[in-house]
């Protein structure tokens, strides 16, 4: 059980990095922080599940998150929320839609690149078993 509790702790410290890794890039600036309801008024009519990085570092620290597909999971739903509250062909959509494939892409590319894939195995294993 000891160990499971270390392995865990790896991931939490790894997951902080890359989160905050991705925190730091200004290309992802409005993806820091949820959504800001004045500035957006129609946004939760629309986006049922809203996330962000700053959501995303807080669960790392409820242990919300046992393997590094439980953090790529909100990745993916960070970036389907703004595909789809910025659907349009004008330029500020378009833009917004290419900065969250490019936080998805970089997510993933950190994530593979600096994780033991047996490692992630490894939480997987505990995650099933809980
Ligand atoms: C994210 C998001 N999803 O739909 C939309 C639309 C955005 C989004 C929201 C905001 N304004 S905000 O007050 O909610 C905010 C500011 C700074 C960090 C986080 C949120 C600005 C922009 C922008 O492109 O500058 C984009």
């Amino acid at each position: 059980y000891e160990k499971e509790e270390g392995t865990l702790r790896e991931l939490r410290i790894f997951l902080r990095e890359i989160c905050a890794k991705l925190a730091r890039n200004r290309q992802f600036f409005m993806f820091t922080k949820p959504v800001d309801v004045q500035e957006v008024p129609d946004y939760l009519s629309i986006i049922k599940q809203p996330m962000d990085l700053e959501t995303m570092m807080t669960k790392i620290d409820l242990h919300r998150y046992l393997c590094a597909q439980d953090f790529l999971d909100d990745v993916d739903l960070l970036c389907r929320n703004a595909l789809e509250y910025n659907p349009d062909r004008d330029p500020a959509d378009k833009l917004i839609r290419h900065r969250a494939c490019s936080l998805r892409d970089t997510a993933y590319t950190l994530i593979k690149a600096e994780m033991d894939s047996d490692f992630e195995e490894q939480c997987k294993e505990i995650s099933r078993a809980r």
